[in-house]
């Protein structure tokens, strides 16, 4: 719908009346907004909001236009005031008698059901994007509109999970804003723990409470653990049903089982995790000793921390570095591909909510990840086909992961894919967490302490250049698991999971889940959920761990970093080895502080939505000699 020449949102207002905008707002682009209430006859524009200190200086906030507060009908005083962070209130004289909340200003039940909302700049950005393709768009238009139109009716079906009405042909795509995880929790609280968006031509279904998570993860977990694939991955899904663990389009078939019998008994049992702890040691240590070398200086945490781990894995599988600490020109185009394949994966796809565009690739992500992967597999195919030419001449027993795939019998296509999506399941997830770990311990002065007292006491003193930890006693230090489960409560690298789907549909908490609907779990909205963690749950604080019981291996469904069911990270064992030796590395081996005496509590803490969560701005820290 238009009001003059700017293109509107309508918004159904649940209640209670408080309506965040943030979804509405957020983007960077948005200066303005109107606000409409329709009631009692006539729609009339009557609000307006302007992003305060856009362009130079000046504070960030949205200013309301007092006199042009919403106002229904003459004397009633309907009124609306936007806050800071975009939540907005409406406020009507005469329920302010009935509810007041703490600073005095009663909101309750606006006696108008309906809110417009207008964001003109949010319809630019959406411009922007469809703008390269546009001619392709008109094309396919009518088509997608035939398509759409079905899933509009079925969106309307009454057995659908809630959700915010749908556009015509975008559908929802213009709220999920650049941070779905957020703007998903906040459609959750409005709508509730189980709510459907229409993205494009198709349905979203969010699992946003403990519950609805275990009615996804365990009710139905043999049939909802088939994956959702992005449009992005390069092979159809018959091919990924023979070669992928991640991507595999099903649970069913019998190569993603053998798959997981693979990492369960072979890869990751406790013998091999075991075994395979001096190769992660001697890594550490190389990264301590690198590290030596740069003391007094400022080091960016994530890039430190990514080589370490990237090259642990790539010894665990081939036996040998594929980046190292010294920067070369080979390491570097490996992490610029390695980045750029992250990436993409992450970037908006229109063929991903128009699948009438698959075959096109309009913004060419595909073609590019294609070529971004046969870059990558040239690193590691010569490797194959020596090792494949070893084990021929002298047959031997099992050293690494390769020799594992071969033993299993996996072909070199096999081999490839699995390996590339080994690295990238297994090194962004635990760099971030390290990342994160890092910064809130550099915020939280007393956490920092707490867990240096604790590695004093239970480990022996460092040596210059030794690491000298042993990952199974710093596996053990209680301070520091609470630390790596709060870090993973608060900064889960996968937010949403990876994304499931219906293969039929299914009855879920009442709702139809219909047949091809791409299922997520909001993992990190029910970590911050405070009708699930009383205490402060935005605040970091490990004591909440200490003595609870509450873990993340699948079980308790507040606590999903990992997933939980059939489809759970098979990498638990790995990661919850890893991510505490290399913080106990970093943290025994030298002390910490932020450059130029930032203040920490200033710290810029915002996350880049991808499918791992990563700090927006990298963590730079100054190192010095550990004081201890
Ligand atoms: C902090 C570290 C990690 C976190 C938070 C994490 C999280 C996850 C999540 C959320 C999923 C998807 C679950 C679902 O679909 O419901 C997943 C899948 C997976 N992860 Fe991890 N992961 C981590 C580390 C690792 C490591 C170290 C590896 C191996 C090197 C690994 C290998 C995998 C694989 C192969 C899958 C796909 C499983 C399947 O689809 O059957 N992950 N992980």
């Amino acid at each position: 719908m238009f009001v003059g020449k700017f293109p509107t949102v309508v918004i159904s207002l649940p209640s209670p009346n408080f309506l965040d905008l943030r979804p509405f707002l957020d983007g960077e682009r948005a200066t303005s907004c109107f606000f409409l209430l329709e009631g009692g006859g006539a729609t009339r524009r009557r609000a307006a909001w302007r992003r305060r200190g856009g362009g130079g200086g000046g504070s960030e906030g949205w200013d309301c236009r007092p006199n042009e507060g919403i106002a229904g009908r003459e004397g009633e005083g309907v009124a609306a005031e936007v806050e800071e962070d975009g939540g907005c209130w409406l406020r009507s004289k005469r329920m302010e008698a009935a509810a007041e909340d703490e600073e005095g200003l009663g909101y309750l039940n606006s006696p108008y059901p309906i809110l417009q909302i207008t964001s003109p700049d949010k319809m630019v950005l959406i411009y922007l994007l469809l703008l390269p393709i546009s001619i392709t768009i008109l094309v396919v238009i009518t088509v997608s509109r035939f398509l759409t139109t079905s899933a509009a009716s079925k969106h309307r079906s009454p057995t659908l999970p809630p959700g915010p009405k749908p556009w015509p042909i975008i559908g929802n795509l213009p709220h999920l804003g650049k941070q779905a995880h957020i703007s998903l929790q906040h459609f959750s609280q409005l709508y509730g723990p189980l709510i459907s968006l229409r993205l494009g031509s198709q349905l979203l279904v969010v699992a946003s409470s403990p519950a609805a998570a275990a009615e996804i993860l365990r009710t139905h977990d043999r049939l909802l653990s088939a994956r959702y694939v992005p449009t992005v991955v390069p092979y159809d899904t018959v091919e990924l049903d023979r070669k992928a663990i991640v991507w595999a389009s099903s649970c069913s078939n019998d190569q993603w089982k053998a798959f997981r019998a693979m990492f369960r008994n072979q890869i990751f049992s406790a013998k091999a995790i075991e075994s395979q702890a001096a190769v992660r040691e001697r890594k550490v240590a190389q990264m301590v000793e690198f590290l030596e070398g740069k003391l007094g200086e400022s080091v960016s945490i994530g890039e430190v921390v990514f080589t370490a781990i990237f090259d642990s894995l790539s010894n665990l599988m081939l036996s040998r570095d594929c980046i190292g600490f010294e920067s070369s020109e080979t390491a570097n185009r490996l992490k610029s591909l390695i980045w750029r394949f992250m990436e993409l994966g992450t970037s908006p796809n229109l063929a991903d909510f128009f699948p009438v565009l698959k075959k096109l690739d309009p913004q060419g992500l595909r073609r590019e990840v294609f070529r971004c992967c046969n870059e990558l597999y040239s690193v590691w195919q010569p490797y194959v086909k020596q090792r494949r030419e070893r084990r021929r001449r002298d047959p031997y027993g099992a050293e690494d992961f390769l020799d594992i795939f071969l033993e299993n019998g996996l072909d070199d296509d096999q081999i490839d894919w699995l390996s590339l999506e080994l690295f990238s399941a297994g090194t962004d997830t635990n760099t971030a967490t390290i990342e994160w770990a890092m910064t809130e311990l550099i915020r939280n002065k007393g956490a920092m302490e707490k867990l240096r007292e604790e590695l004093k006491a239970e480990l022996s003193p460092p040596l210059v250049g030794k690491s000298q930890i042993e990952e199974s006693a710093a596996c053990r230090l209680p301070y520091l698991n609470a630390i790596v489960k709060e870090t993973l409560r608060l900064h889960p690298p996968g937010p949403l999971l990876l994304p499931h789907r219906a293969p039929e549909s299914c009855e879920v908490m009442g709702y139809t889940v219909p047949e091809g609907a791409q299922i997520v779990v909001n993992v990190w909205a029910i970590s911050r959920d405070p009708m699930v963690w009383e205490d402060d749950p935005t605040s970091f604080k490990p004591e909440r761990f200490i003595g609870s019981e509450v873990d993340f291996r699948g079980q308790d469904f507040e606590l999903l970093p990992f997933g939980a069911g059939r489809r759970m990270c098979p990498g638990v064992p790995l990661a919850t080895r890893q991510i505490p030796l290399v913080l106990a590395a970093l943290v025994r081996n030298f002390d910490w502080c932020l450059p130029d005496g930032e203040d920490p509590a200033e710290m810029d803490m915002s996350e880049k939505f991808g499918i791992t969560l990563q700090k927006e701005q990298p963590l730079l820290l100054v190192l010095n000699r550990s004081s201890f």
